[in-house]
């Protein structure tokens, strides 16, 4: 099993340590060897700035993990004449200035191209588009143009941190989207929490884009934001954290479950963390024909029979826990066959893994921390997943968001149905064949170029089904769309 288990990090790494030295009382030479005494590695100095007293230099350095970065850190600040103005490791540097930039797809080369991309030519355009609101999708960046919008108010695992700490989330999103599908995708992070001024907002932002990807919105006000954009918007809206976790999380469970032996609708499935992604998921497994589930939050286990003011718990009560089980996560684990974790870190303890039944698949997939690390719960488990890219079986959504709205955007489906996202999640587990199937491959790598492609067709078959799409069919049908599509033959 790979991965540093850190919560953060993915092993040996490079840190920069930005110092400013004081020449008389320190020389490069004890700079080095406190870094080497420590542990790392110096890799390259740079200087950035230099008097005759001071210098301001940066000192890349090989560290093996995190907590090697903190030794080495610390041994350079303690000596003397050395003061640490910062230090970045190789995460952050990629994030330095943003992750995404926007490119144009000619260049604006004379007057001529000048005259044809912006004024006066730009003009004709416009009125053409004014007459006909539809040709934005062939004159426009709509067609492929999806907005990613958060109000950073349940960011991963981290809980409410608010729109500019979202960003990076947002920003990696976009660059998945362009990546894996070519979708060009927007972050958008919305300086307020107010369910109404979002949905206002969205929709006031909608004529650019070709879709809406909701995405670290919290519990309950995600369901209202999504439901109502859903009903006001002629574009498909798509709750990431709902609907693609669901998504991915029943492909994952379809091949685990094969891989134990048992049937899924016989399982006894424990969901901790009752929130968008819990509950999104609860319905998918309802409606995969699971009927035995029981959710657990901060409070407990969610009781049939009980009232909750929160509304999403009242559904959830009254549509799970038929044995109407009481307690902490530690009473209801008990001879569960199935655990999938959608709260936060290290909920899940040994101890709880223990009381499960025969060959446990534990889905510990909050991020980045997930609910019990897969070095502690592998001697007592069959099958192990998390949410994370450093460990074999990544159940994450990004197995779905790009491969969905390719589908969605080539096809212009008006909404995303229950058939669209079923179809995606055996698009996803079909991706791994019987014979490769096993406990550390259960789900197809993020890597891997057939998983958009198949998500691709099944949504675009299930949206002809579903009657939402809304181009001819027979467009479909010929691999060649996407060049004709982009020459504005098929709008
Ligand atoms: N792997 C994936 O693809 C994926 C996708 C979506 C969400 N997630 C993860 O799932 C988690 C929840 O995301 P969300 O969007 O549903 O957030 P959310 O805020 O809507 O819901 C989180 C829920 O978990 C509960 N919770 C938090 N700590 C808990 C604890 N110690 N015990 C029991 N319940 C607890 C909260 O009360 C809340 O109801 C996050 O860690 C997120 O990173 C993973
Ligand atoms: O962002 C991810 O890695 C998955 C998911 O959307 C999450 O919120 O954790
Ligand atoms: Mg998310």
């Amino acid at each position: 099993m790979t991965g540093t288990g850190s919560g953060s990090g993915t092993g040996s790494t490079s840190i920069v340590i930005r110092i400013e030295m004081t020449k008389d009382l320190v020389t490069f030479g004890q700079i080095a060897t406190a870094i080497g005494d420590a542990g790392g590695d110096v890799v390259a100095i740079d200087v950035a700035q230099s008097s005759k007293a001071k210098t301001i230099r940066d000192i890349t350095v090989q560290v093996s993990d995190h907590q090697q970065s903190d030794h080495v850190v610390s041994a350079v600040s303690k000596l003397e004449g050395i003061q640490v103005i910062h230090v970045s490791d190789q995460t952050f540097l990629i994030h330095l200035g943003g992750k995404i930039e926007i490119m144009p797809k000619v260049p604006i080369k004379n007057r001529d191209d000048l005259s044809r991309v912006y004024t006066p030519g730009v003009a004709r355009v416009c009125m053409a588009i004014h007459e006909d609101p539809k040709k934005a999708y062939t004159l426009t960046i709509k067609r492929n143009t999806v907005a990613v919008v958060s109000d950073g108010s349940a960011v991963l695992g981290l809980g409410n941190i608010g729109p500019e700490a979202a960003m990076p989330v947002m920003e990696g999103k976009a660059m998945l989207f362009k990546q894996m599908a070519d979708v060009d995708a927007f972050p958008i992070c919305l300086d307020t929490q107010s369910t109404e001024e979002i949905i206002q907002i969205v929709k006031a932002l909608a004529p650019t884009f070709g879709g809406i990807n909701l995405e670290d919105i919290s519990s309950p006000r995600c369901f209202e934001i999504e439901q109502r954009l859903i009903e006001e918007l002629n574009i498909p809206v798509f709750h990431d954290d709902q609907h693609g976790t669901a998504v991915v999380l029943l492909a994952g469970l379809l091949n685990a479950v094969k891989v134990v032996g048992k049937e899924l609708n016989r399982c006894k499935v424990v969901v901790c963390g009752i929130g968008a992604a819990g509950i999104a998921c609860t319905k998918m497994l309802l409606a995969a024909g699971v009927v035995n589930i029981v959710g657990v939050d901060r409070e407990g286990a969610i009781v049939r029979g009980a009232s909750y003011s929160n509304s999403a718990w009242q559904w959830y009560a009254d549509h799970t826990n038929p044995e109407r089980l009481n307690g902490t996560l530690g009473d209801v684990i008990s001879g569960a066959d199935i655990f999938i974790g959608l709260s936060g870190p290290k909920v899940l303890g040994v101890e709880d893994v223990k009381k499960m039944a025969q060959d446990p698949i534990v889905f510990a997939m909050a991020n980045p921390t997930p609910e019990i690390s897969p070095e502690e719960a592998e001697p007592y488990v069959r099958v192990m997943a998390t949410g994370r890219s450093d460990y074999p079986n990544q159940i994450n959504n990004v197995l779905c968001f790009p491969g969905l709205f390719r589908g969605v955007l080539d096809c212009r489906a008006s909404r995303i149905t229950e058939e669209m996202k079923l179809a995606a999640a055996s698009a996803i587990a079909s991706v791994v064949s019987d014979e490769e199937l096993n406990e550390y491959y259960i789900i197809p790598s993020v890597f891997n170029q057939m998983v958009v492609e198949k998500v691709r067709e099944a949504v675009i078959s299930a949206a002809y089904q579903s009657g939402v799409a809304r181009r001819n069919k027979g467009w479909e049908v010929a691999k060649e769309v996407a060049v004709l599509s982009s020459s504005g033959e098929f709008a």
